[in-house]
């Protein structure tokens, strides 16, 4: 009998979903001519027992696949709701819409939730990583990341002139609540002077000091600080701003940064700051995005045909291999290693990225 396989999008949306789409939509009707139903705004989607009929030609104009090059998804998304509390809802749709697998797009979060929900209904599951924040384990690639580092880098490129033109520190906060991927790849490739990410905590004098070294030694006026949403400051400096009208996370770690380069220098060095938030979400995917999204999606369908389930796709030494989801879910979120290639590399570039563990 013919297959049905149901494919969903869940978490924060992020450039190339589409193109995974594509790819499993396409396989799965070239090579299996299996049927595809697309479930709208993830487990909400489910709860509701919404479908919708995927097929390789349903969204052609005059020939142009736009699923190749679009951002966000056209399945919709969610990042919050309480899904325990419908667990019997969502069971219960599997088993009515008669899906013979479900291919679900989801970073840590969402992988967490769905494996449990797959665990309880038996389902067949099979998983592929996105998340501008990096942070699903056992795969070196995750759907969205490429995208982001390059809309951040493309900021700091612009932003590095208007800084150089008036002599400003400029501050660009970047998302990474937790996981500092996002600030560290942009910021070493952006051309940052200073990286402050969750994993390394960072101290205001040194911060301050590293700034001021800059312009006394280096004779360079301006500076480029990308500071991540989740970036932390060190134990005594916490104690000593517990006061403070604006310490995180009464106001953004972009601000409160601004604010304190502003205090140490008595107000001489200029600031200004750019909270990137959702732009980073958005955009064209990049080249690299759509190739793993193509392949993640290809490989997917080939698991399902496999009758491989429990698995989620990763990238590991150069190809797509399955990874068992719960080995995935109970090693995310994945954070920067503070001895890793990166770190140590911006550190012997003069790059203060926080102090050392
Ligand atoms: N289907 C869902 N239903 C309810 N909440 C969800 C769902 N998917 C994700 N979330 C919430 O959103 C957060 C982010 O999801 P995640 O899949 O990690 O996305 P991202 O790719 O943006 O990292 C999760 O930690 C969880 O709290
Ligand atoms: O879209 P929202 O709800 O504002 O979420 C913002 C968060 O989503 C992300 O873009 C993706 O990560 P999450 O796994 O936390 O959803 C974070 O970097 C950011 O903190
Ligand atoms: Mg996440």
């Amino acid at each position: 009998m013919r297959k049905r396989i149901g494919i969903l999008t869940s978490g924060g949306d992020c450039p190339g979903l589409n193109c995974v789409i594509r790819a499993v939509v396409s396989h799965a009707t070239l090579t299996y001519d299996w049927e595809v139903l697309g479930i709208p705004y993830a487990t909400q989607g489910l709860r509701e027992r919404q479908a919708i009929a995927l097929n390789m030609h349903g969204w052609d104009l005059r020939g142009i696949d736009p699923l190749l090059n679009m951002g966000g998804t056209i399945l919709g998304t969610i990042n919050k709701g309480d899904t325990l509390a419908h667990i019997d809802e969502m069971l219960a749709s599997y088993e009515a819409l008669a899906l013979d697998a479900l291919i679900v797009i989801g970073g840590d979060g969402s992988l967490g939730i769905l494996h449990e929900l797959a665990n309880r209904g038996n389902w067949n599951l099979v998983a592929i990583p996105k998340t501008i924040d990096n942070d699903v384990a056992l795969t070196e690639r995750a759907v969205g990341f490429d995208t982001a580092v390059n809309t951040i880098v493309d900021a700091l490129n612009r932003l590095t002139f208007t800084a150089a033109s008036h002599d400003r520190v400029m501050i660009v906060e970047v998302m990474g609540r937790s996981a500092g991927h996002l600030a560290l790849h942009a910021g070493i490739a952006g051309g940052a002077d200073v990286i402050l990410i969750p994993e390394l905590s960072y101290t205001i004098s040194r911060l301050c000091q590293h700034i001021a070294e800059l312009r006394d030694r280096w004779q360079r006026k301006f500076a480029i600080v990308v500071v991540a949403e989740g970036a932390k400051l060190c134990l005594e400096d916490v104690q000593e701003n517990i006061a403070s009208a604006c310490a995180p996370p009464k106001c953004g770690r972009g601000q409160y940064i601004a604010d304190q380069i502003a205090q140490c220098s008595q107000n001489l060095i200029d600031t200004r700051v750019s909270v990137l938030g959702h732009i980073q979400r958005g955009g064209i995917p990049s080249a690299l995005d759509r190739l793993t999204a193509t392949v993640f999606g290809k490989t997917a369908v080939d698991l399902v045909a496999q009758g491989k389930f429990g698995q989620m796709v990763g990238w590991q030494n150069g190809e797509a291999i399955p990874v068992p989801i719960q080995d995935v879910v109970a090693q995310s979120p994945l954070h920067v290693n503070p001895q890793g290639s990166l770190v140590q590399s911006a550190r012997c570039l003069g790059i203060y990225v926080g102090e050392k563990t």
